[in-house]
């Protein structure tokens, strides 16, 4: 399909889903025609291309699934996702058999979407937008990134995404939820479900939400909501029909002298068909006037009938129609007219048309097109539209609709009362607020909203990815580090030379990761290297773990420094106001990385209004967020103005002689403090600290100024390894995935110089 974006510019796109938008009929031999499709599967394998040719001409292309298809239906589609995405919870796999298992069907699955890959293969042409549709797609973004980056990509999921509590019951969970995060616009019909999914990428793959999307692979995967609609116009237009107004007279004639109620929906567990009933049966039995006044017209379209939970309601769903017809039923009058079929579109639009109310009951529904379709053709009759609040379209209906719980059966009653007994002019007024929402939110308005929202995501993430520094060329650094006389490593601790997370220990103190040990030594021994650990940690966290190597430790992000074998040295800038906090620190930090990460956000937010708001909102110090914690911090205290007096201050203790050629500074640093990366930057633009440098150094708390006369830095470009561990957002040169990394680069170096020293491999 071609059309036409925000600037004029011809695209063509893709929209793949499951369901092609006509039924087939055969005609002749070798010959069908095509219909637009109200539902019900496409199933002919046979004469495929007598098929493919008449869908050629609507523009669409078939994939023909074959034998896969009933297990990625039936099986994992409808059976496993439908019922986790609408909080309905697995089935028993032990009610499967063993040729349809949880992993047969999964394997369908993909298998599936990888075929709907090779058919957009077939087609894709450069600057093409692929739009994937639904829960039955949701292998195909990351299948089409991975054949080519620069595809479009959006996907957008018809039916609610569930709480993280139901959802991550899936055994599959994070595969899916990688999957469509490799989309470049995600989108959902609710701010519910869209708030839904953020939290659960946040919960199960530990990515970060932001109010944009979602953080993932160093970009933001967008999400948006913008909720379907339908195309207005058309059902306005039928509604005119002679023949639809013919339909309109039989119809009210066929129920003269009473009030009509209308259910439209598909037999499906998510309709909330029984409790519909249920609360028609208590209106009936508690107002018995009503009886012969009214009736309740359902539609009710077969669908999925090959699956078993599919086929047990059915049966639930007439037993009650029989139950409540053989109650409140008489000769010339039954009050539930149920049929188990679909209509024809002008017939339907008669029937909606015709109603006095609409009664919409889904237990958990993606939006609900019936309501707006009923809305649209209610423009005579003004009639009351009682919509379910777990619908989708609750959010968009609910001003002018009589908005209910389902499972409350007295509520269901109370409101079909309530509509029957509504005056016009409420009638009127609730009618004209959901006529203009459904007017205005067509089907072509969203469709044009996610095209350019696709596009200008798609723009922000190429911005963003031109942004992600390189990786870290490893050879690179071993070799030049071997070449170079006097080396400088940097080297935050936490997240850096800490042991690796582990989701299952909980371990609060800071340990230096064990398979370092070897690898430090060889590096700290070396006398053509000089290694610093800077970080915000304490004096004493810094003693217990790196006490055994001659190496240089700065605390509290460089405000005590010292080297192994000597005291600790205050850094501290003389007009450092610290009332605020003991004589002993500079800093204080709040973490909350084991915490539920809801529940620690929240308390972060507390804390940060107290913090900003109470005692010490007049103090000389800063309050920061960090990812999972609340820091104050004395005001100066970065990383970046204290490496200068650090390097000062060891290239005088070290009575250095030969300018530092080389520097690898990596670590897990918070923004703010990621100066210390562009410290180097503009030392290697316009040498400050390379002819003479002033070192303050206070070894019993008072400052004392020395010169030193040396070129303290004659860094080239070449040299200099800024390396951020996964952050994407970062001003280092470099990134790399986790401190593994960093990790197994320490031993390469340690390895690559020394040649009297043996170092152990570590284990990574
Ligand atoms: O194709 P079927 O298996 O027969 O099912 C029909 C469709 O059901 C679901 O519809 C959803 O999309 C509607 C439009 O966004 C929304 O209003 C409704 O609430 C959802 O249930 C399903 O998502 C479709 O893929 C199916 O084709
Ligand atoms: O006999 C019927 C009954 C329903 N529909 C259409 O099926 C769609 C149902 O969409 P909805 O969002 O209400 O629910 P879904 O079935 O997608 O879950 C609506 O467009 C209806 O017009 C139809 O074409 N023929």
């Amino acid at each position: 399909m071609a059309y036409d974006n925000v600037c004029g510019e011809r695209q063509t796109l893709l929209v793949v889903a499951n369901r092609l938008p006509a039924s087939a009929k055969r005609t002749g031999e070798h010959s069908w025609s095509l219909e637009m499709s109200p539902g019900g599967k496409f199933d002919l394998l046979v004469e495929k291309d007598a098929v493919s040719k008449s869908l050629a001409e609507m523009k669409c292309i078939p994939v023909f699934l074959n034998e896969v298809f009933d297990q990625y239906y039936n099986g994992y589609s409808n059976g496993i996702l439908w019922p986790i995405l609408h909080h309905m919870g697995l089935p028993q796999e032990y009610d499967h058999d063993t040729i349809k298992t949880f992993e047969t069907q999964y394997d369908a699955y993909k298998k599936a979407n990888r075929m709907f890959l090779d058919v957009i293969k077939e087609n894709y042409k450069d600057g093409d937008i692929v739009w994937c549709q639904d829960y039955h797609l949701m292998f195909l973004p990351q299948y089409l990134k991975e054949y080519n980056n620069k595809i479009k990509v959006g996907w957008f999921l018809h039916s609610p995404f569930p709480s993280s509590e139901i959802y991550k019951t899936l055994p599959s969970r994070s595969e899916l939820l990688r999957s469509v995060l490799a989309a470049d616009l995600i989108s959902f019909h609710t701010y519910d479900f869209a708030r839904h999914f953020v939290n659960t990428c946040t919960r199960i793959l530990g990515v970060e939400g932001t109010h944009e999307g979602v953080v993932y692979q160093g970009r933001v995967t967008r999400v948006v909501v913008l909720p379907m609609g339908i195309y207005p116009n058309r059902f306005i237009k039928t509604c005119k029909l002679p023949e639809v107004i013919q339909q309109m007279n039989e119809l009210k004639d066929r129920f003269s002298g009473k009030k009509v109620i209308l259910g439209v929906d598909r037999l499906d567990m998510i309709k909330g068909i029984p409790q519909k009933y249920l609360g028609f049966e208590k209106f009936l039995d508690e107002n018995p006037n009503w009886r012969d006044k009214i009736v309740l017209v359902q539609i009710a379209v077969p669908t999925r009938n090959e699956v078993p939970e599919y086929q047990k309601l059915k049966n639930q769903v007439h037993r009650l129609v029989g139950r409540i017809n053989g109650r409140f039923g008489s000769v010339s009058s039954l009050p539930i007219h149920h049929m188990d079929c679909s209509v024809d579109s002008n017939y339907l639009c008669a029937l909606y048309a015709i109603s006095d109310v609409m009664l919409v009951t889904s237990l958990r529904d993606g939006l609900n097109l019936v309501s707006h379709e009923f809305v649209a053709c209610q423009e005579a009759k003004r009639g009351v539209l009682i919509l379910s609040e777990f619908a989708g379209a609750g959010q968009s209906l609910g001003a002018g609709a009589l908005l209910v719980n389902p499972w409350n059966v007295t509520e269901v009653s109370s409101a079909i009362k309530k509509a029957l007994n509504m005056p016009y002019e409420e009638r009127e007024t609730r009618h004209r607020v959901n006529f203009k929402y459904v007017k205005t939110h067509s089907a072509e308005k969203w469709g044009f909203d996610f095209l350019s929202e696709l596009n200008d995501a798609f723009d922000e993430s190429e911005l963003q990815i031109r942004k992600i520094p390189h990786e870290l060329p490893q050879q690179d650094v071993i070799q030049r580090y071997s070449l170079s006389n006097n080396r400088l490593i940097i080297l935050g601790f936490y997240g850096t030379l800490t042991e690796p997370r582990n989701s299952l220990s909980k371990e609060m103190d800071l340990k230096l990761n064990p398979e370092l040990k070897e690898t430090l030594k060889a590096l700290c021994n070396d006398p053509k290297t000089t290694v610093v650990v800077l970080s915000r940690s304490g004096k004493n966290i810094l003693d217990k773990n790196f006490g055994e190597y001659k190496i240089w430790l700065a605390a509290e992000n460089g405000m005590f420094l010292k080297h192994t074998t000597e005291e600790w040295v205050t850094n501290m800038p003389q007009n450092m106001n610290l009332d605020w906090v003991d004589g002993l620190k500079t800093s204080l930090v709040w973490n909350y990385e084991y915490a539920d990460v809801e529940f620690g956000r929240a308390q972060a937010r507390d804390l940060l209004q107290y913090l900003w708001a109470g005692p010490i909102s007049n103090a000389s110090a800063e309050v920061v967020r960090g990812k999972y914690s609340v820091e104050v911090h004395a005001i100066g205290v970065t990383k970046e103005p204290e490496i200068g007096h650090i390097l000062g201050e060891i290239v005088h203790k070290k009575a250095m002689t030969t300018p530092i050629d080389y520097v690898f500074c990596s670590g897990y640093f918070l923004e703010k403090d990621e100066d210390i990366y562009t410290f180097f930057e503009s030392e290697i633009l316009s040498p400050k600290l390379s002819h003479e440098t002033r070192s303050k150094s206070s070894s019993s708390n008072h400052s004392l100024e020395k010169k030193v006369s040396l070129n303290v830095l004659d860094l080239k470009q070449e040299n200099y390894f800024s390396t951020a561990i996964g952050q994407a957002r970062t001003k280092a040169r470099y990134v790399v995935d986790s401190s593994h990394n960093v990790v197994n680069l320490l031993h390469k170096l340690a390895v690559a110089n020394t040649t009297t020293t043996s170092v152990k491999k570590p284990n990574v």
